[in-house]
């Protein structure tokens, strides 16, 4: 009876039972007591399942219990010692056992959760502003990984600039699971990647958000304040970019958005162009084509010399107006008529669909073949522009002869046939509008078009001011010198920024290698042209007499 009474008292009162009591209860029934009573053994035996279950291993009661309270009988000071002992650790145990247990099944099962995809901004910004919040809890949680290990496994996707700062041996980074309080709710934010490990970096995909609430509304109250911290924050933004890597969009990258100033084309003809998408994204004109029955469809054309920024400014509006880019060249190969109209119906409007270099495919009635140049592999890229640049550049490589899958017939349907979609702004970009089929920029199809030059004096300019100086650097004297250097429409602005990418901080270097670069790069142009004449059997043309950028009437002033 009296161990019976040991195992139903609570611990506290442990602490008044007498030595020979709990020795009893320990030694698994040795004494008198339980020769004389039978029930004691049972009793004894569920003692020492439920100490086992508070998470006392059976081996550890066996193997020392006894001794312990041996020596305890002895010494009853030693006894009253280990007694508060043995009901800590018990209570330890059963904490670890029983009560954390209890406590991850309700964070895992009963808590209200948001889940966020990665290729969502909201994803960017939650853990953006989960980052940066100063909660106390923030510094407790970090994770340990080898500079080199990381870089392997982390992808483009840079929450936290300042941890990937430099190449450092050992990084630290936020531990997967994230505690943090707002407004009196405790939050869990969870990273789950799809090879099942938790890491806010190695290919984490999902973020949870979990609030210790009874409702959702604290959960949307954190999205909100995310969502308003970042959106609006000038250089936060994100343009989600989709491309078509097999034979349905996937999303390529979510890219700082492109601010519209950083990319230099006429000003006028920029502000015109972005009051006419103004125009056709507001609802009004939604619900004018609507009541009249007419497609809501307007498509734009950007045509001029590789590198002019065709694709930037395609980029830069679709960030002004904060809706998705869609980049589909037609030159792929691989592209099928069937396969452009199931693109052109799964596009999410309202969208920019960037249709690029839709002359290359040579459109015809027919299926075509023809003979490209083959870019040569680019070299490891610098950054996310530059493989592209390269190209642009005209280092290019062996001819291919390329059979096209894709007919006039088959694009004029996916743009404007009875299933194609409708409010999306169509861009189609092209370097020779002239070998365009009418039908395809006939007027309805091409609503407006945007002509892209090679580097006027301005453009030169501003490219040099933002390349090679920072803030701090009054450049204004310099960059007209190197502007009144470039030879007017010779270069494209992809080529003067590749110039002068080599040359970020070091605005002297920048000027002084310009002569002999100009010079060579001149050198590069004519020999291609010539070689470009020849085989078209056109003689090649005199020399023209190089003319510099001169300052437009507003520089002069
Ligand atoms: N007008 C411009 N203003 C600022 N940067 C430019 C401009 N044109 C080109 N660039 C720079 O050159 C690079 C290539 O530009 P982009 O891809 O926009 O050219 P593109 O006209 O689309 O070329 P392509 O006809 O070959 O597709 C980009 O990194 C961009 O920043």
């Amino acid at each position: 009876m009296s161990s019976m009474q040991c195992v139903c008292f609570p611990p506290h009162s442990l602490l008044r039972k007498t030595s020979s009591e709990l020795m009893d209860f320990l030694e698994g029934g040795s004494s008198e007591r339980e020769e004389k009573d039978p029930s004691t053994s049972t009793t004894t035996n569920i003692a020492q399942k439920v100490i086992g279950l508070l998470g006392v291993p059976g081996f550890i009661i066996n193997t020392f219990g006894p001794q312990i309270l041996t020596q305890a009988r002895r010494n009853p000071r030693l006894f009253r010692i280990i007694t508060p002992l043995i009901i800590a650790f018990s209570a330890a145990a059963a904490l670890t056992h029983l009560i954390w247990p209890l406590f991850n099944s309700i964070i895992g099962e009963w808590l209200p959760f948001a889940q966020l995809k990665s290729d969502d901004p909201l994803y960017d910004y939650l853990c953006r502003w989960v980052h940066f919040r100063n909660d106390p809890l923030r510094h407790l949680q970090v994770d340990a990984q080898s500079a080199a290990y990381r870089r392997q496994q982390v992808n483009d996707k840079l929450w936290w600039p300042e941890d990937h700062a430099g190449a450092k041996d050992i990084c630290f980074e936020k531990s997967g699971k994230r505690f943090f309080w707002f407004e009196r709710t405790l939050f869990i934010l969870e990273a789950i990647s799809w090879s099942g490990r938790r890491s806010y970096y190695n290919d984490s995909k999902d973020v949870k958000l979990k609030a210790f609430s009874f409702s959702h509304r604290p959960i949307k109250a954190v999205l909100q304040e995310a969502w308003n911290t970042y959106q609006n924050e000038e250089g936060s933004r994100t343009t989600r970019i989709w491309h078509c890597p097999e034979d349905d969009w996937d999303v390529l990258a979510h890219k700082q958005t492109r601010p519209l100033d950083t990319v230099d084309v006429d000003d006028t003809e920029k502000t015109k162009l972005v009051k006419d998408l103004k125009k056709y994204l507001s609802d009004e004109t939604k619900e004018w084509y609507a009541r009249r029955g007419i497609p809501y469809r307007r498509g734009y054309l950007f045509y001029g010399p590789p590198g002019t920024g065709k694709t930037s400014l395609s980029m830069a509006i679709a960030g002004h107006f904060n809706i998705d880019l869609y980049v589909l060249s037609l030159a792929n190969p691989r592209l099928s008529d069937g396969m452009l109209t199931n693109l052109m119906t799964s596009v999410d409007e309202p969208c920019v669909v960037l249709l690029e270099d839709i002359d290359s495919a040579g459109l015809s009635r027919e299926v075509s073949s023809t003979m490209i140049d083959k870019p040569k592999p680019p070299p490891p890229p610098r950054n996310d522009d530059d493989d592209k640049d390269y190209d642009k550049m005209g280092r290019i490589g062996e001819r291919v002869d390329v059979r096209y899958n894709i007919t006039l017939s088959g694009v004029l349907n996916a743009l404007d046939g009875a299933a194609s979609p409708e409010g999306h702004v169509l861009i189609m970009s092209t370097n020779h509008p002239e070998a365009l089929d009418p039908a395809l920029a006939r007027a309805g199809r091409v609503d407006y078009k945007v002509e892209f030059k090679n580097a006027t004096f301005e453009t030169a300019k501003n490219i040099f001011k933002r390349m090679v100086g920072d803030e701090t650097q009054d450049l204004e004297e310099l960059a007209t010198t190197f502007a009144k250097q470039i030879p007017n429409g010779k270069f494209s602005p992809a080529e003067l920024q590749g110039y002068l990418l080599n040359y970020i901080g070091d605005v002297d270097g920048a000027m002084t290698d310009l002569d002999s670069w100009l010079k060579k790069s001149l050198e590069e142009k004519a020999n291609r042209e010539k070689l470009e004449a020849e085989k078209k059997g056109i003689a090649p043309k005199p020399a023209e007499p190089e003319q510099k950028t001169e300052p437009s009437e507003r520089e002069k002033t």
